[in-house]
C-alpha cells in the first residue's frame, strides 16, 4: 500500500517516559477523530489538536509508492555519523490508519526500534517496539495494553480512573495545551501529587522552542 507523510523531521522526543531521547518523526496525514480543518474542529470527535497533519506539504513529506520508499525518507534523517540506536516514532494524525506489517519490517531491517503515538481506537500490527496510548472522551479504547499510556488531562468523559485497570506499563498526564494550558498544568500536578501511580508528562518540545 502506499502512504500519505506529513513530514519527516529528526528532534527530540518531547514527551512521556522517552522524553528527551533523539529520534525521527514521521507524522502521518489524517485523523479518524478530526478531519483537521478548523471549520470542523467544534463538531470533531476530538477538538483540541495541536496539529497540523492535513496534506503532504510539510518537510520531506509527501506519498511513498512503497514500505522501502518510507523507510528510506526515515533514514535519510539519521545522519550516518551518528551512533546507532536508531529511533523513529510514528505519529500524525492517527498513524495506525496507514502503519501495516511490512512497514514495520522494513524500518526493523534498518536498525530502527519503533516508536507509534496513537489515540488507542485502531488495532496496531504486530511488532511494534513501543506503544504510547492516548484516549480522547467519546472514543472505544481498542488497545487495551502497551507502554505507556498518555492522558490529555482534564477531559471530561476520560478522567484518569477510568483507565486505571488497563495493563500498561506507565500512566502519565500530559496538560492538555490551549488557552488554559498554565491550568491544567496545575491541575496535572495535584492530580499527580493525590494519585502517585500518575506521572506528569511535559510537552518539552514547546519549552525549549523545538519541535
Ligand atoms: C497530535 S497527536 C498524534 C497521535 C494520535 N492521533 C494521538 O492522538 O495520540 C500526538 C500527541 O499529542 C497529544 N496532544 C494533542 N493535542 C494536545 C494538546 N492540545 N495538549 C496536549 N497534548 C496534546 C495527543 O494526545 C497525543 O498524545
Ligand atoms: N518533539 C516532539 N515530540 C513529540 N512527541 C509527540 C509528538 C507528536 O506530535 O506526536 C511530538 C512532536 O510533535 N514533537
Ligand atoms: S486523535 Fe490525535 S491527531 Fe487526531 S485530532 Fe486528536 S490529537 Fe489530533
Ligand atoms: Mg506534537
Amino acid at each position: 500500500m502506499s502512504y500519505a507523510v506529513k513530514e519527516i523531521f529528526y528532534t527530540l522526543q518531547g514527551e512521556g517516559r522517552q522524553a528527551g531521547r533523539a529520534a525521527v518523526f514521521c507524522r502521518f496525514a489524517g485523523c479518524n477523530l478530526w478531519s483537521g480543518r478548523e471549520a470542523d474542529r467544534l463538531k470533531a470527535v476530538c477538538q483540541f489538536c495541536d496539529t497540523d497533519f492535513v496534506g503532504t506539504d510539510g518537510d520531506s513529506g509527501g506519498r511513498f509508492a512503497t514500505c522501502d520508499d518510507l523507510a528510506r525518507a526515515v533514514e535519510a534523517k539519521w545522519s550516518p555519523s551518528l551512533a546507532q540506536r536508531r529511533f523513529v516514532v510514528l505519529t500524525g494524525g492517527e498513524p495506525l490508519l496507514q502503519i501495516d506489517p511490512p512497514l514495520i519490517d522494513a524500518l526493523h531491517d534498518k536498525g530502527f526500534e519503533i516508536a507509534v503515538e496513537t489515540n488507542g481506537t485502531l488495532t496496531p500490527p504486530p511488532g511494534i517496539d513501543w506503544v504510547c496510548v492516548s484516549p480522547k472522551s467519546g472514543t472505544e479504547i481498542a488497545i487495551k495494553t502497551g507502554n505507556e499510556l498518555k492522558l490529555v488531562f482534564p477531559q471530561v468523559g476520560a478522567e484518569p480512573q477510568r483507565f486505571e485497570a488497563l495493563a500498561f506499563d506507565h500512566f502519565l498526564l500530559q496538560p492538555m495545551d490551549g488557552p488554559d494550558r498554565a491550568s491544567n498544568t496545575q491541575d496535572a500536578v495535584a492530580y499527580c501529587l493525590a494519585n502517585p501511580r500518575w506521572q506528569l508528562s511535559l510537552q518539552t518540545h514547546k519549552q525549549l522552542g523545538i519541535r
